[in-house]
Order: C-alpha cells, then structure tokens, then sequence
C-alpha cells in the first residue's frame, strides 16, 4: 500500500486501556457533514448566516479558508458560532482541500462562480481520490478545468462569474459527495442543475438526503422524487441560522467503548429528530449487543458485556466501517461488512488498511471486494499505522481499550475531524464522568 501520509509530524500514541467499564456523558464536536454543507450554503446565500455549534477541525476549518480564499467572509465570533457573510466569489485564489473529500467535492462547482482562476490541491493522498466523474460533470456545463490524469488532483477551475447549469449525467458511485456537491451551488447557476446517475449504486444515501434537506431549509428548489435523479432550480437561498447536531460518526467510537468495556457511554445534546442516520446506528450497536435509547439527556449506549458479530451491509453508513470492523475483531463470532467497496478511495484504502493492521494484530480478516470477512482471534498488542486515517485511529482505540500495547504511528490524524479525541479519550477511559 503506497504510504501517501501527511507531511505534518506525527503523534505516536498509545491507546489506553480500560481496567472498568467506562461511564461517560460526553459533549461531542459539531458534524463535520452539517458544518460543511451550513459553510458552502451560507457562501452563496443572499444574506448573512450563523452556525451555531459548528464543528472546528481541519476538514472545515479548511472548507472555511477555502471559501474566504475565494471572497466570502467567514470568522469565528466565538467558541459556538460562526458567521458567513456571503461576497462575490473571486480568484485568483487557491483552495488547501487537506484530506477532506468534502473540501474537495463540494468547493470546485462554487468555484465556476468566482471571477477568475481558482487552484486546487491538497495532501499526497488527497491526489489519489477520485475526482474525475465530478469534473467531467462540471465540464458538461460550462466550466473550463484543467485536471492532472483522470481528472484528479492539482486542478484549476477558470472562472467566469456565471455557470451555464443543464442536465448532468455522473456515474456517483464512487462517492455521494460528487452528488452533492453538484447539488449545493447549483441554485445560483443559470439553468439550476438536473443531476442524473448512471452507474452502480451511489453509497451515503443519508449524506445525500442531508444535502436535499439542507438544500430545503436555505429556501432551494429541489426535487429528488426520482430513484438516482436530483434537480435543483435557479433561484435565491437565504442566509439562516444553522444549529449543528453534534457529530455522530464521531460519536461511534465512543459508543463502541460502552460495548467494550461493558459500561455506558452518553452523548449530550442530541436532538430528537435528527439529519444523521442515528436509527441504522441504533440497529448495528444492538445487532452487536448493544443498548441504544435516545432520552431527555442526550443519546446513550449501553454495553451488555458482549458484543455479537455482525453481517450489515454498510452502503449507507460507510464512515462506521472502521470501528465496527475494530468491535468485530472482539465480538464472540464472525462478522461479514459488505456494501462499502467504495472506501477504498476514502482517507486511505480502508478495505486494505484494516485488513493489514487486524491482521498484525492476530486477528483473522479478508477483504472481499465489498467489504471485509472478520474472524476473531486472540489479539495481541503491536503497531498500528493510521495512515493519516482519523477513522483507523478510532479503530485502533477500540482495540486498546480490551488489548495492552496497541501503539499507533500517530493520533494527530483525528484532527481532520476531532482534535480533542486523544484528550477526549483518554479521560474517558481514565474514568471521567461527566466532560
Ligand atoms: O457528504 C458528506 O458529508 C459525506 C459523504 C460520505 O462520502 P462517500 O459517499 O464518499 O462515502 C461520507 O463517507 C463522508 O465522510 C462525508
Ligand atoms: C470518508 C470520510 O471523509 P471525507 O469527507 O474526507 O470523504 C470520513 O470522514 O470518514
């Protein structure tokens, strides 16, 4: 597997272990997926917006820096809140996308908006996702691009202050995020945009209902009546207060510790109707062993000393893959993930990245061509490389918490999503309660 990390220094880290059942009630980031789509939306919104508890880690930080390299202004008024006045977009600019998969998929189709040139690029391996359907897309309707080989990373999108809009067919099955990013600045193109996947099925189908949902609530013209069909209308958005769920796919390995351990973990401020797949989550914990119930407190998991194997097919809820492939590999049977051969071009090859290191492990994993075949085994402690992965140093904590001696290459890599999760963590484990 090509070692494409990041070129920042790296944090070894031993994961800790749990001597007791954890007992937690956390307050978690803001969702990266809601803070993302809030920041592109409130940039081409017609007045000024408010994201209130939005989540501050690389991906958005740098999906922030993008848009204000482009015109908008975007400042962080406090702790909880965001402000984003929208502004003409402009280049010459350049746009960091980091690692993030929404940096890089929902900014290039705003950048058509901009005056002038706009420049793309990001980590080593941030050139190794797939970009290609997304810029032949965008191609399709007006937008002049120069791509490196199979339309990936650096790029630069020219410009023009207007884009034509029309029919796009894509084949999305690669990533949701082609979908909506095509979607999101779409009602400010001329002819609004018709959306049309051809293809094998598109994964994140929440992540894209998310999109539709956002789409609705800035005031868009949107349908999406028609099975792999999304057309959104020319027209005005309106700048709005968005709230921020906290962020459940970084809830997930929190919960797993409660399954782990034996013990509860609660996560505060979760709300009663939700933009996040938290029933299929709910479904998978207690296929696992789990208890899930949603109360005036907060969203909390409770472990029942067991956890069972699992066969899911996780199309929808891609992003979990990695740590239930970690509860999998301590559960009392055989577990079969399918449906996500697509994270392959996630932050790394997941597929072979945990494969590698649960096998290192002693554990006993084949990659399908979907997905992953988990066997448990006696585990013993060892290196784990993240690869510059957040989601693999979650699943190595897993690990930790029932295995002495897990060491990952680096922990710095939950930045891009939570960079209290080392902090967070570690308290947990060591018994606090309430943090
Ligand atoms: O739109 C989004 O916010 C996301 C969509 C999904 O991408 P894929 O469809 O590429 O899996 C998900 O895995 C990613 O973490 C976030
Ligand atoms: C796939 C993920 O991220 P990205 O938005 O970079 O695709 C993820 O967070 O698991």
């Amino acid at each position: 597997m090509a070692n494409l990390t990041a070129t920042r220094p790296l944090q070894p880290w031993t994961a800790p272990t749990a001597t007791d059942p954890v007992e937690s009630t956390l307050r978690l980031p803001g969702s990266k997926s809601l803070t993302a789509r809030a920041l592109v939306l409130s940039a081409v919104s017609d007045g000024p917006s408010t994201l209130r508890h939005p989540l501050r880690a690389r991906d958005t930080e740098l999906m922030a820096a993008g848009l204000r390299a482009m015109g908008a202004h975007a400042s962080i008024v406090d702790d909880e809140r965001w402000l984003v006045r929208p502004r003409p977009l402009q280049g010459p600019a350049h746009v960091d996308v980091g690692l993030s998969g929404t940096v890089m998929r929902f900014v290039p189709p705003l950048a058509g908006l901009a005056e002038g040139p706009v420049t793309f690029d990001g980590d080593p391996y941030a050139r190794v996702r797939p970009l290609g359907p997304l810029v032949g897309a965008l191609r399709s309707i007006g937008l002049r691009i120069d791509a490196s080989d199979g339309g990936r990373l650096p790029l630069t999108v020219y410009g023009t202050g207007q884009v034509a809009g029309g029919e796009v067919v894509i084949d999305a099955s690669a990533s949701s995020q082609f979908v909506s990013g095509l979607l999101l600045g779409a009602a400010r193109f001329d002819r609004g945009i018709v959306v049309r996947h051809e293809g094998p099925p598109v994964p994140s189908a929440p992540h894209l209902r998310m999109t539709v949902q956002m789409l609705l609530a800035a005031g868009a013209a949107i349908d999406d009546s028609t099975p792999n069909v999304w057309a959104v209308e020319p027209g005005r958005l309106s700048g709005r207060g968005w709230d921020i769920e906290p962020d459940l796919s970084g809830a997930v390995p929190f919960f797993a510790a409660a399954l782990v351990t034996g013990g509860g973990v609660t996560l505060l401020g979760w709300p009663r109707s939700s933009l996040q797949p938290v029933d299929t989550l709910r479904t998978l914990l207690q296929q696992m062993g789990g208890e899930v119930t949603l109360g005036t407190d907060g969203l909390t998991v409770r472990g029942t000393g067991v956890i069972h194997g699992l066969d899911a097919d996780l199309s929808d809820v891609s992003e979990f893959t990695p740590v239930l492939a970690a509860l999998a590999v301590l559960a009392d049977s055989p577990s079969r993930l399918r449906g996500v051969a697509h994270i392959r071009n996630h932050e790394t090859d997941r597929l072979a990245a945990l494969a590698r290191e649960l096998n290192a492990l002693g554990a006993d994993v084949n990659e399908s061509t979907d997905g992953l075949e988990i066997r448990p085994r006696l585990l013993r402690g060892g290196a784990f490389e993240t690869y510059a992965d957040h989601r693999m140093a979650h699943a190595a904590a897993v690990i930790g918490l029932a295995v002495p001696g897990i060491e990952l290459s680096d922990v710095a890599c939950t930045s891009k999503t939570m960079p209290e999760f080392p902090a967070l963590w570690s308290t947990m484990v060591a018994g606090g309660g309430r943090q």
